[in-house]
């Protein structure tokens, strides 16, 4: 059995946090474990349609996610939180919340011109025309994690290395409970 936990992904759009939650996540269902995806962009589109990108709705935007997975993770179900979350006070917020015995903080780490190159929803593209979107990594700032527990960068790390690594991290941290 694992212990309740949530991996906070960070970083910025485009790094591989939605591709790297699903497919962790996909591996931890094969192995029978209830797990639950909280995908900034998705989260959005409803619970949190009313935030923008100033630095507050941010802030909020990473505080409600910390909460939903914290109550996740108190009814036995794991949580993989995919959330630019670009301060590191939002992130010590999530922690907080969470527990640090719980998170996990995983820094996707794909840097930003490998981001730009990829443009997977055309984000960057605006970013060149339209100064106001204030897009984190070129409009906006994005703080550098200090000391995450796991550090990815999908540009020299495969899908499958990555997810074996997360897995084998996550088994390894078992034993070691
Ligand atoms: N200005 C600006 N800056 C950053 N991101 C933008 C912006 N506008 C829209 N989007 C889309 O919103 C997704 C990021 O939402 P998050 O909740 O993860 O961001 S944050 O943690 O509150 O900073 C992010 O999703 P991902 O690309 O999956 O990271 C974007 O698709
Ligand atoms: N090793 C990798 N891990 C994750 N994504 C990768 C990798 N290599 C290329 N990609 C691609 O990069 C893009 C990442 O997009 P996405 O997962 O939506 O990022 P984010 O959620 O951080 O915005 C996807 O198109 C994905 O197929």
């Amino acid at each position: 059995m694992i212990r309740t936990k949530t991996w906070w992904m960070t970083g910025l759009s485009g790094a591989g946090k939605t591709t790297l939650a699903q497919a962790f996540a996909t591996q931890l269902r094969e192995l029978e474990h209830p797990v639950c995806v909280l995908d900034g962009d998705e989260l959005r589109r409803g619970l949190s349609r009313d935030l923008g990108f100033s630095a507050e709705d941010r802030e909020e935007q990473c505080r409600r996610v910390a909460e939903l997975a914290k109550t996740l993770n108190a009814n036995g179900i794991l949580v993989i939180a995919a959330l630019i979350s670009p301060t590191a006070s939002s992130r010590n917020q999530a922690r907080a919340i969470i527990g640090s015995d719980q998170m996990c903080e995983v820094y996707v780490s794909t840097p930003l011109h490998v981001c730009q190159q990829r443009d997977v929803k055309g984000l960057y593209a605006k970013a060149r025309v339209e100064s106001g979107i204030q897009l984190t990594g070129v409009q906006s700032p994005y703080e550098i994690p200090c000391s995450p527990d796991i550090v990815i960068n999908t540009d020299q790390t495969s899908l499958e290395q990555a997810v074996h690594f997360l897995l084998s991290q996550t088994f390894t941290s078992v034993v070691r409970d």
